[in-house]
């Protein structure tokens, strides 16, 4: 491997493994806020270990290791394409070793190209500055905050906060909007980049360009630094939490830049990015190819994330054992809140797999089965066994189309994935005997460690995140969110927290 292929190679890694510095405070301070026992802090306890986890065995913090996005500064007369090409190459290396989860799909035909190479994939920016060395920063952002991202046209009408006019104030009501909206599903607490004004291409360009600002840095533009003071204080007030669980720290942090519009135009572009905020930068001697320094990366003295109690040993909720095959029985006794322990066989399935199973059987048994909304990182040994290299939850909402109707017909008993389920699940839950429980998102490495063997897979045409893959597990905890008998945490979070929006649609930036 070249030496600035070498360079790149060790900066994904590192992106994907080891969290920057201000990011780790960031969530250390989230941790302190929290009162201790409650949901949000436990979550927090157990985000807490999993950075450690992934850290220790340099392996990525969470399965969604996102679209690697490169913003390069290189001196004039850099070759830029040789530097792409290098950049490629490390990505490749990186997705051989289970660094990065094959994560490029082609659009068309449904297919995962394996290598994450393909149309649009990897993003490279490239500018050119007057200095000598080549500055490259990373950006990992994953699938689940991403569909989170929102853009708005001003003026709008925004639930609970009523008109948003082309002004600052109007900024204002976007910004809070767009946390109300998000709620736990991009695994909050979450980072914000905005931009006011540009098109949508620039804005939302721009909104991700804020996300490489230092999360305590203090924005250049006072009116922009008071805004992003006042969403800090006030976004958290909302009660949506880590994980939407409901807590004090819903935002970790809140970036506002601007750049002009045209007349006709007002956006305001939001970028949310999970508390798994994987960006890091290095800067890299031209001549050597070699990173001389590190970017987000202060040397200081880092908290401590990893002390007290998870979700797994939680004292304060009531906690229960599950194995498949699970009893109706067994699940109508469950109810939102209590701590639910899983041993035994579970099987994954995501986007591809729901609407394969709507039409088709199951390759295997899934009655009384537990179904895990995941897409892990799996590599293959010489001898072609498989290994969980990453495996937390994804966002659930995605399969809402379909679930009732597949927990009817497979008579699965217990739903696994993050950021809760709506109406049309909580009534089959209901009706068909089931559970929805979530898991910590992006707790991928926490998850990883629970499996003790992979069973064997199906549908791995799909691509290895979309695959079936039938794992064994001990010891994997999740909290029942959405129980038999009609309640869900999810839902009575969002209405409270609907109602807290709504106590911020006075003016304030006048
Ligand atoms: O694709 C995934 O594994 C998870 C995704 O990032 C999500 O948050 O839903
Ligand atoms: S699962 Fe959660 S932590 Fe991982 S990329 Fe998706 S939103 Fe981020």
């Amino acid at each position: 491997m070249d030496r600035f292929t070498e360079s790149i190679y060790t900066l994904i890694v590192e992106t994907s493994t080891n969290l920057p510095d201000d990011v780790r405070r960031a969530i250390a301070r989230a941790k302190l806020t929290e009162e201790m026992g409650t949901r949000a802090s436990l979550a927090l306890s157990t985000i807490g270990e999993n950075i450690i986890m992934a850290q220790d065995d340099q392996a990525p913090i969470c399965q969604d290791t996102g679209m690697p996005t490169f913003f390069v500064r290189c001196p004039v007369g850099a070759n830029q394409i040789e530097m792409a090409r290098q950049i490629r190459e490390a990505v490749v290396a990186a997705t051989r070793e289970g660094k990065l989860r094959p994560n490029s799909v082609d659009s068309v035909t449904g297919k995962n190209s394996g290598n994450n190479l393909g149309p649009g994939t990897p993003v490279i920016h490239f500018e050119q500055w007057e200095k000598d060395e080549i500055e490259v920063k990373l950006l990992l952002k994953g699938g689940g905050c991403e569909n989170k991202n929102i853009q708005y046209s001003l003026p709008t009408e925004l639930e609970g906060l009523g008109r948003a006019g082309r002004d600052l104030d109007g900024v204002r009501k976007c910004i809070l909007h767009a946390v109300y909206q998000a709620q736990g599903q991009g695994c909050s607490a979450g980072f914000l980049g905005v931009a006011i004004g540009g098109d949508r291409t620039t804005g939302y360009e721009a909104a991700k360009e804020q996300l490489l600002r230092r999360v305590d840095d203090v924005n250049p533009d006072p009116r922009l630094a008071e805004l992003e003071a006042y969403i800090m204080e006030n976004a958290n007030r909302l009660d949506i939490g880590t994980m939407g669980f409901g807590g004090r720290v819903t935002l970790l942090g809140c970036k506002i830049g601007a750049i002009n519009r045209l007349p006709a135009s007002f956006f305001v572009s939001v970028a949310y990015n999970c508390w798994a905020f994987r960006r890091l930068g290095v800067i890299i001697d031209p001549v050597t190819g070699g990173i001389t320094q590190w970017l987000y990366r202060d040397g200081g003295e880092l908290p401590e994330l990893g002390a007290a109690e998870g979700i797994a040993g939680s004292e304060g909720s009531r906690r229960v054992v599950l194995r498949a095959p699970v009893s109706e029985e067994q699940i109508r006794e469950l109810k939102v809140g209590d701590v639910v322990i899983i041993d035994g066989l579970i099987h994954t399935g995501r986007d591809a797999l729901h609407k394969y199973l709507m039409d088709h059987d199951s390759p295997v048994d899934l009655r009384g089965g537990i179904l895990y909304h995941c897409g892990p990182v799996m590599l293959q040994d010489e001898k072609g066994e498989w290994h969980v290299k990453a495996a937390g939850p994804t966002t659930s909402s995605r399969e809402e189309p379909y679930q009732a109707d597949i927990i009817k017909k497979f008579g699965i008993r217990a739903v696994i994935g993050k950021g809760g389920m709506g109406p049309k699940t909580l009534a089959g839950l209901k009706e068909f005997g089931a559970v929805y429980l979530n898991a910590i998102g992006g707790a991928a490495q926490y998850y990883a460690r629970c499996v003790k063997k992979v069973e064997g897979v199906d549908f791995l045409e799909f691509g290895i995140p979309e695959a079936m893959w039938h794992l064994q597990v001990e010891g994997f905890a999740a909290i029942v969110t959405m129980d038999a008998h009609g309640n869900s945490l999810h839902a009575e979070v969002q209405q409270r927290s609907l109602a807290k929006l709504a106590e911020f649609a006075d003016p304030v930036f006048v």
